[in-house]
């Protein structure tokens, strides 16, 4: 099984009793927090910070030679970005007081209850985390350059609004944090979980579960696995899928038909980073990242109380909607030539030409499937295709409809306003097909249905009109 280290940054842990050193690791390595280094002798600590990436340190106040409160002073003039805990033998509220002024991020007592103390590291950990992600977000939207841009391959795009998905992804592409995908049916969800996952370089494997329809006991089974003769008929013990994708992504498909309980379950999972399978009363920690897409809206589906708000303000820490493709129409030759080209090495053809007026005449398909049913579309016109020009037999219905709904739809003369004579109509299409087409003629000539040279005469005779 791969070890995977958490957090990404390392935690030095330092206090000169060894027998401190050791239960502490231990039990922090218990609750999956593994990317550990100590010291028991605090003049280590400036050689440490230089040569390890410390992002938290967990610090003893009371330390022969070098006190941890000089040491704090120390480490916030010289590492500001670190956060600092500090453990003290003793409950001293001036000494607390002291070490917060000073920027420590806790003060705790060593006698405090193993949970208070986890959930102080846990709140660190979150909060650097957080800070990285975000120095790394800033300096990828300002660098606007992909590192990684291979990882995004599979997803065909020229959108700017994917471009900046894309960085916003690297950016956060080693946190342990829940990644929530939405966006319409067909957009595309699924490739942008496995460009996260390629992204993480997480060794391990993506286990992909559509969780839709799962009742709750089949759920846990599922994810969980179950003890031997946990119910009838289990056996032998089966691990469930988040073992399964330990040291890599767990990735729930279709999270917004989660069950009540299931969601309750879930958000243990995300919350506590433990789960128990049936029939077990010995939790396991999972070593995984989850990345989870819907297409429902589950902003609404929280306000309307079908999915728990705790879960969902979890969920939402790293966001990305993917947009539909009818808001992103500059896609449309891309896919259909990416498609065109996919489908015919499939199904054996020679490649087919694609007539230019096909993506023109698309834009004005509602596309309610989205890339799922361009693809559709484009793979039974390659099958039909005779010629070495890709037919647009199985597009004339949809296109005619929809030029149709569309025009009606969007035409509307008011009955007290005197109608447009019929060159003012002329230069306002004219300039709106220019406009549509970022002033590219042959484009908008297209859109209007003329030749560019009929268009360039049309542009030609409005200029001296106007002069
Ligand atoms: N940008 C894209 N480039 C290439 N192929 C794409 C793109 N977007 C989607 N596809 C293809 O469209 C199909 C649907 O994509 P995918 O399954 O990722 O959508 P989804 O959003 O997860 O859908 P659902 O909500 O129904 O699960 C797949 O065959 C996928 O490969």
């Amino acid at each position: 099984m791969q070890q995977t280290l958490y957090p990404q940054f390392k935690i030095l842990l330092v206090d000169d009793e060894p027998s401190f050193v050791r239960s502490m690791s231990l039990t922090l390595e218990r609750y999956g927090i593994n990317n550990l280094t100590s010291c028991t002798d605090p003049t280590q600590v400036q050689q440490k910070m230089a040569h390890e990436n410390i992002a938290l340190v967990l610090l003893d106040l009371t330390m022969p030679v070098l006190s941890g409160q000089a040491l704090l002073g120390w480490l916030k003039e010289e590492y500001p970005h670190v956060s600092v805990i500090i453990f003290s033998g003793i409950n001293q509220v001036d000494a607390a007081v002291d070490c917060v002024k000073r920027g420590a991020f806790d003060y705790i007592v060593k006698t405090t209850d193993q949970e208070h103390i986890l959930e102080s590291i846990k709140r660190a950990i979150h909060t650097q985390e957080l800070s990285l992600e975000n120095q790394a977000l800033r300096a990828k939207l300002l660098s606007q350059d992909l590192n990684k841009a291979d990882r995004f391959s599979d997803f065909i795009t020229a959108d700017p609004k994917m471009m900046s998905t894309f960085r916003y992804l690297e950016s956060i592409s080693t946190s342990s944090q829940a990644v929530l995908i939405t966006g319409e049916s067909g957009v595309g969800k699924e490739l942008i979980a496995h460009a996260i996952h390629e992204l993480s370089e997480r060794k391990g494997p993506l286990v992909t579960v559509n969780v839709a329809g799962l009742d709750d006991n089949i759920f846990s089974d599922t994810l969980f696995g179950h003890a031997k003769g946990a119910f009838t008929g289990a056996d032998k013990m089966r691990p469930g899928l988040v073992e399964s994708a330990a040291g890599g992504t767990l990735f729930l498909d279709e999270i917004g038909d989660l069950s009540a309980n299931s969601q309750v379950k879930l958000l243990r999972l995300l919350q506590e980073g433990e789960y128990y399978p049936i029939g077990s009363d010995q939790p396991k920690r999972i070593n995984a990242r989850v990345i989870v897409a819907t297409h429902h809206d589950l902003m609404s589906q929280q306000q309307q109380g079908t999915f728990r708000k705790d879960l969902y303000y979890r969920l939402c820490t790293h966001m990305v909607t993917i947009p539909p493709l009818r808001e992103r129409l500059n896609d449309l030759p891309l896919l259909i030539d990416f498609f065109v080209h996919q489908a015919c090495n499939e199904l054996n053809k020679p490649l087919l030409q694609v007539p230019q007026r096909l993506a023109t005449q698309l834009q004005f398909h509602h596309f309610p499937g989205n890339v799922r049913e361009l693809r559709a579309l484009i793979y039974d016109a390659v099958s039909q295709s005779q010629h070495n020009e890709l037919s647009l037999q199985p597009f004339t219905l949809l296109i005619n409809n929809q030029e149709d709904r569309a025009f009606t739809s969007s035409i509307h003369f008011d009955e007290n306003i005197p109608l447009p004579t019929l060159s003012q109509l002329n230069a306002i299409l004219v300039e709106t097909a220019m406009l549509r087409a970022n002033n590219n003629q042959s484009l908008a000539a297209r859109m209007l249905g003329i030749s560019q040279p009929a268009l360039s005469k049309r542009l030609k005779n409005m200029k001296t009109q106007n002069e």
